[in-house]
């Protein structure tokens, strides 16, 4: 039961045995380092068999526009291409695409990650040691082929190796073309795929490694060499001077909550069981976090707990028994919640501790709303601040109690007779509103905005259970308070919203949202939040979802 849900890639196996490594792709992890057989140019390529289109789509649910672009972009075989940068949130696909694209095409490439190459001098004799085809081992006490510490001689060694690799692909090439090619890598071209390249930037603050690597493309002037960078930091963040050829972006969105349905439902051992798992635990979560590694840690303890009440795990479970299953696992949900978003809140403000790089953000999206989405990434629970934030901003405290009330809307009725009066003060109220501009407000209030929003009560299956409290209790809010403090204070540092002085009269500081309408619109759109369109920010009457 542990593996269920649990999507079969490749990545971490590849990622820490690519980096250990210096040529570890034989498929499906056999690596020639267990039976020491020496390493040639075909093991530059990535596994014995290629898969198809077809396999290479359907491994990865929601990341078939990004695999297209980048089948594009590095062309037909032997096709010479400008450098690549694939970015978006963490988890979000990106490293398995590229591993997975070059499964797919079985061409030759070299592949690095910052996190396991910390600094410049392992990343460099990592490349080296793959393209000389070195394993590090006992016999050579895990020693690289050069030792290569200055960008100079990495160029140096670089060209030679890169210029030997080609080579011998172009033989390989020569000899392969009447034999089958089952096992060879294809093609003349070599890709160096350089991964967490975000991380390169707190190597050493005076370090010009990544305008260094960023002028390869220039400096080497090899069109069969392919670059390929990899962030989960947006382009914005780099690019300070541009002397070299900025590499063609590919961004890589956060999964809807129905992708993540589809990647989470690949390989259950009881696909109904397991759909009628995510079908109560799926929402909630994906509103703390869409990191699929981070939904698969939280489920797999939940699912377990989920199925204890019952002897046949094959089972397909009718409503009786998806309602006792709930109850069961009701109280383990609350929890499960806090930890996970501790972790993402952790996670997402250490990556936002660069305010320099929010603030070139926001700077950005002020001013091209053109686009329907937003490009940089952010934590769910960051982007509902920043939508409720938006609404205090923007609404007289007045209209909170008849907008958020617990019933979910179920009181229209009430407000639906009075509704001339009210639709004439709304009217006013607009319009002093947008005579005054985004008015300011307490943490109190932002905090209670937050709390009725991400309540999930909402994501009961029935009316019984919701009347149990759902996860609105106090275990919820206590826990979280300090992390959405957290959240709030990045917030505020990348100016998405202000923190004011304190106010003489009530001595708390008030806050005010620094957002324009069509960014709130956008964050809200990307959350699938039904923020209304309107000079007074409005949440629509259908339920949020
Ligand atoms: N579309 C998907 N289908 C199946 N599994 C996925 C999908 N996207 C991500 N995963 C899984 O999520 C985990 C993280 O994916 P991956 O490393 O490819 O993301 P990433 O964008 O490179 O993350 P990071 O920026 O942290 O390096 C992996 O275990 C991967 O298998």
């Amino acid at each position: 039961m542990g593996d269920e849900g649990n999507p079969q890639t490749p990545r971490r196996t590849t990622r820490a045995s690519l980096s250990s490594t210096p040529n570890p792709k034989s498929s499906t992890g056999k690596l020639k380092s267990c039976n020491l057989l020496p390493l040639t140019i075909h093991d530059l390529a990535y596994g014995d068999e290629s898969i198809s289109f077809n396999d290479l789509i359907s491994s990865l649910p929601g990341r078939r526009a990004q695999i297209i672009e980048l089948l594009h972009l590095l062309g037909p075989l032997d096709s010479p291409m400008f450098p690549v940068f694939l970015y978006g949130g963490a988890s979000t696909g990106k490293t398995s695409s590229i591993l997975q694209t070059f499964k797919h095409l079985k061409r030759p490439f070299v592949y690095c990650s910052c996190i396991t190459c910390y600094n410049p001098r392992i990343l460099f004799e990592s490349v080296l040691n793959q393209l000389l085809l070195h394993r590090r081992n006992e016999s050579n006490r895990y020693s690289s082929t050069k030792r290569c510490e200055r960008p100079s001689d990495f160029v140096n060694l670089l060209q030679e190796a890169l210029h030997n690799v080609v080579d011998s692909l172009k033989g390989n090439v020569e000899k392969s073309s009447s034999k089958k090619s089952v096992g060879r890598a294809r093609g003349e071209m070599v890709y160096l795929v350089f991964d967490n390249l975000e991380l390169a930037r707190e190597w050493d603050k005076s370090s010009n490694i990544l305008p260094f690597l960023f002028k390869l493309y220039d400096i080497l002037k090899m069109p069969e060499v392919g670059l390929i960078f990899l962030s989960n930091a947006s382009p914005d963040t780099y690019y300070s001077d541009t002397g070299y050829v900025e590499p063609v972006p590919v961004y890589f969105p956060d999964y809807t909550e129905d992708e993540l349905r589809q990647i989470l439902m690949k390989n259950p051992k009881n696909p109904k069981l397991y759909s009628s798992f995510l079908g109560v635990v799926l929402r909630p979560f994906c509103r703390v976090t869409r990191r699929v590694d981070e939904l698969l840690t939280a489920f797999s303890s939940l699912y377990q707990i989920y199925c204890e009440p019952l002897d046949d795990l094959g089972i397909v479970p009718n409503e009786d028994m998806k309602r006792k299953l709930f109850s069961h696992l009701q109280p383990h949900i609350g929890p499960s919640l806090n930890e996970t978003f501790k972790v993402e809140s952790r996670l997402s403000s250490e990556a936002s501790a660069n305010t320099n790089k929010w603030k070139g953000i926001a700077k950005k999206v002020g001013v091209s709303e053109s686009s329907n989405e937003i490009d940089f990434h952010m934590s769910a629970c960051a982007k509902y601040l920043l939508i409720c934030a938006f609404l205090a901003s923007r609404n007289p405290a007045t209209l909170d109690a008849s907008m958020f009330d617990s019933t979910g809307g179920s009181n229209n009725k009430k407000r639906k007779r009075s509704s001339e009066k009210s639709k004439e003060k709304k009217e006013i109220a607009e319009q002093e509103l947008l005579l005054k501009g985004p008015g300011t407000f307490p943490l109190e209030r932002l905090l209670a905005i937050f709390q009725c929003i991400v309540s999930v009560s909402e994501c009961l299956p029935d009316e019984e259970a919701r009347g149990d409290g759902g996860l609105e209790g106090e275990s919820w809010t206590n826990g979280l308070l300090s992390d959405v403090l957290l959240e709030l204070s990045s917030l505020c540092n990348a100016n998405f919203i202000s923190k004011g002085g304190s106010c003489p009269l009530e001595g708390a500081n008030r806050y005010r949202s620094m957002v324009s309408e069509a960014m709130a619109l956008k964050v809200a759109k990307s959350l699938k939040f039904p923020l209304a369109k309107g000079t007074v920010a409005t949440v629509s009457n259908e339920r949020i979802d």
